[in-house]
């Protein structure tokens, strides 16, 4: 349902940062070439509504197109220009042309070009001993799996991150030679323009019966089907969401020219209130959750945003450069028949793929830990936390090891990773991670991650990248749009604060090297996100919020509604679908800069803690007295809780509320809390 797109499909479409930021950061090469046709293509791209056409760096297709084009300009592609972008024609009437592809990209090595620097800055430092892991003997074995291995993927694509050792200088790939990428892309450039022509053909198709259906809508009153027949009865469904799609925009327009357009009889509230029912109806979210995450955003940016969940992202593999150098990836796949390209100019090992002859969770470059499916948002945690080599780094919620695994290859197999999860099951998966990527630098926990830093402090940096609720993965994952109860956003919350307190209590302030925490959610609600993180600051003031680096994203809300989040919320960084095409996602930075109060840590989820709480002793006061000049900015009054910031400031308060949502949800079920009492209460909090 809902899929009234008509604009490329997702798998088409380039992914990556905003427009703005391309142009800002394009290497020193591109900014030294003369405008291209194909950056004008682009920007136009990139001015399409962004329900059908989300921001993009290199656009869409057409932005894989140009710069391919852009290859074939420069003299030393010469030769690829000749293969790889004949006359449209040709490449539609000869379908099988894949090998054109793969030789364009054979001939681009033949032809002397030296791009072994396109993944210098990746490999400096790591010595041929890390990929003479790679067995002969293992590959074999791999490869006979991979004959009989079943087609699909693993677990990895469901959440995985990469960071960036460039990250402290601003996250661009200065080093990474523009050509490479365009050869890579030169390389692509038949399968990709096949595929354009299939889906022009198809956008026209599309076109053709949009304009039907709008015909239709005209007559939605008069066609009364025949409720006994049952074509009629299925022909009455695909009206009725016509109507719905037509009276959702229809009531956006009215709400962004409300002065002009409103009819005078109703009120703001209630067009929202119409809308909501429209779009919950439309969309099959519970109205509970679309009503929290159409507040998120203008209506207009709303409606883009619930219309990119109908939609999967595009396909992401993380290249592992503890294994291999992503080129020599790109080589390899685009032999086995993978159309691909660089993901993006802000990260340097991600490859997003367009079309694959094979199953990518099987192939024999998998199986050797070339690489790991990973959502592209899931790198950016990691580049934000930027661990350096030889440093004492913990993974506090880790399963199924993406993120490990990438912060693994950053420091390059030295220094010490405790990467952690609480879920046995999920953390047998990270273990499988950690040997297929030939990492060594590991050791893997099993703890609840409240348990540090008792279990084990001083570490040089963390990352919590917290259980979280997935607003931002409703394309993987439909059931969210109905299963999150209001309960949901209690409880998560309360665990991510105390998650996060854990996380900054784990940190050495005094690291020579780091001092970070990344705290992380691939939700886009404020109560999971800015609440928690301002919270930190209350109950923490040894810690303050500095840039992730990353280089696009939207800044974190410092107003929501009626609560007001500290000022420096704005180095927060969100993510989402209708932004990006990445996950939603939330990716915060904290520095440690003073110690700990040791009441805090002894005390915290102690009884001990809990009567703190209620007697509103506060910690804080003992922390200022050890004079963190950092925090001294922070309003006395959101210190003290009182402005309505988080809403949820206090331990106690939260469990209060919890409790309160869970005999409202009892009721709703027809229980009578009082007369089931506390186990009740207590198995449904379960
Ligand atoms: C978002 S996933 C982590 C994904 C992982 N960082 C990656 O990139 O592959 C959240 C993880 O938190 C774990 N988790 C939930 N509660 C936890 C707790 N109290 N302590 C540690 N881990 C926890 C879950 O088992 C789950 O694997």
């Amino acid at each position: 349902m809902a899929n009234h797109k008509k604009g490329p499909s997702r798998r088409m479409q380039k992914q990556g940062p905003p427009p703005a930021l391309d142009e800002g950061h394009a290497s020193k090469k591109r900014k030294l070439a003369a405008p291209t046709k194909g950056a004008v293509k682009k920007q136009k791209v990139q001015n399409g509504t962004p329900a059908q056409k989300p921001a993009s760096p290199n656009g869409n297709v057409n932005g894989a197109k140009n710069s391919a084009g852009k290859a074939a300009s420069k003299g030393q592609f010469a030769k690829v220009q000749k293969r790889v972008v004949p006359e449209k024609k040709d490449l539609a009437s000869d379908d099988e042309e894949g090998g054109v592809k793969v030789n364009g990209f054979s001939d681009l090595s033949g032809d002397g070009i030296d791009d072994e620097d396109v993944m210098e800055d990746e490999m400096d430092g790591l010595d041929g001993e890390d990929l003479d892991h790679l067995d002969d003997d293992e590959l074999q074995d791999d490869m006979d799996d991979f004959a009989n291995a079943p087609s699909g993927s693993d677990d990895d694509d469901e959440d995985v991150v990469d960071s960036d050792q460039e990250v402290q200088k601003g996250m661009w790939s200065e080093d990474e030679d523009s050509d490479a990428e365009e050869a890579l892309t030169a390389a692509n450039i038949a399968g990709l323009t096949q595929r354009l022509d299939n889906q022009r053909a198809q956008e026209v198709a599309d076109a053709e019966a949009e304009l039907q259906d709008d015909a239709l809508q005209t007559n939605i009153a008069a066609d009364i089907p025949d409720e006994d027949d049952e074509e009629g009865q299925k022909s009455a469904l695909a009206p009725d969401l016509q109507l719905l799609r037509t009276r959702i925009t229809e009531t956006v327009r009215v709400l962004t020219n409300f002065t002009e357009l409103r009819d005078p009889a109703r009120s703001r509230a209630d067009y929202t209130q119409a809308l909501l029912k429209d779009i919950s109806a439309y969309y099959g979210y519970s109205p509970f959750l679309a009503e929290k995450l159409f507040s998120l955003f203008p209506p207009q940016e709303a409606l883009a945003f619930f219309d990119s969940n109908e939609s999967p992202r595009p396909m992401v593999i993380r290249t592992n450069t503890l294994r291999t150098h992503r080129r020599d990836l790109a080589h390899s796949l685009i032999n086995r028949g993978v159309t691909l390209e660089p993901v993006g100019k802000w990260s340097k090992v991600g490859l997003q793929i367009f079309e694959s002859q094979v199953p990518l969770g099987a192939t024999p470059e998998y199986l050797a830990g070339h690489y790991i499916l990973q959502a592209a948002s899931s790198f950016l945690p990691v580049m934000a936390l930027a661990p350096q080599e030889h440093e004492r780094v913990l993974d506090m919620a880790a399963a199924p090891g993406g993120k490990s695994t990438h912060m693994a290859a950053l420091m390059r197999n030295t220094g010490c990773i405790f990467t952690n999860d609480s879920n046995k099951e999920r953390a047998k998966g990270l273990i499988g991670n950690i040997h297929r990527m030939g990492v060594k630098n590991t050791v893997v926990c099993n703890y609840s991650a409240m348990e540090f830093p008792k279990v084990m402090g001083g570490f040089d940096r963390v990352l919590l990248d917290a259980p979280c609720s997935g607003t931002g993965v409703i394309a993987k994952d439909a059931s969210v749009k109905t299963n999150k109860t209001e309960a949901d956003f209690l409880r998560l919350p309360h665990l991510q604060k105390q998650l996060l307190l854990s996380a900054i209590d784990s940190v050495d302030h005094a690291s020579k090297t780091g001092g970070y925490i990344v705290y992380s959610t691939c939700s886009v609600t404020v109560e999971e996100n800015e609440q928690v993180v301002q919270y930190a600051l209350n109950k923490r003031p040894n810690v303050r919020l500095v840039s992730t680096g990353l280089v696009f994203g939207k800044e974190g809300f410092i107003k929501y509604n009626n609560k007001r989040f500290h000022p420096s919320m704005k180095e927060t960084r969100r993510y989402y679908p209708h932004a990006y095409n990445v996950d939603g996602f939330f990716v915060s930075k904290f520095k440690k800069t003073g110690p700990t109060p040791v009441g805090a840590v002894k005390a915290q989820g102690t009884a001990a803690e809990e009567k703190r709480q209620a007697n509103g002793v506060d910690l804080d006061l003992d922390v200022a007295a050890d004079g963190d000049a950092e925090r001294e900015d922070v309003d006395l009054d959101a210190e003290d809780g009182v402005d309505g910031f988080g809403g949820f400031d206090d331990d106690d308060e939260d469990e209060q509320m919890i409790q309160r949502s869970l005999k409202r949800q009892m009721r709703r079920k027809g229980i009578d809390p009082k007369g089931v009492k506390s186990k009740a209460v207590k198995s449904l909090s379960r």
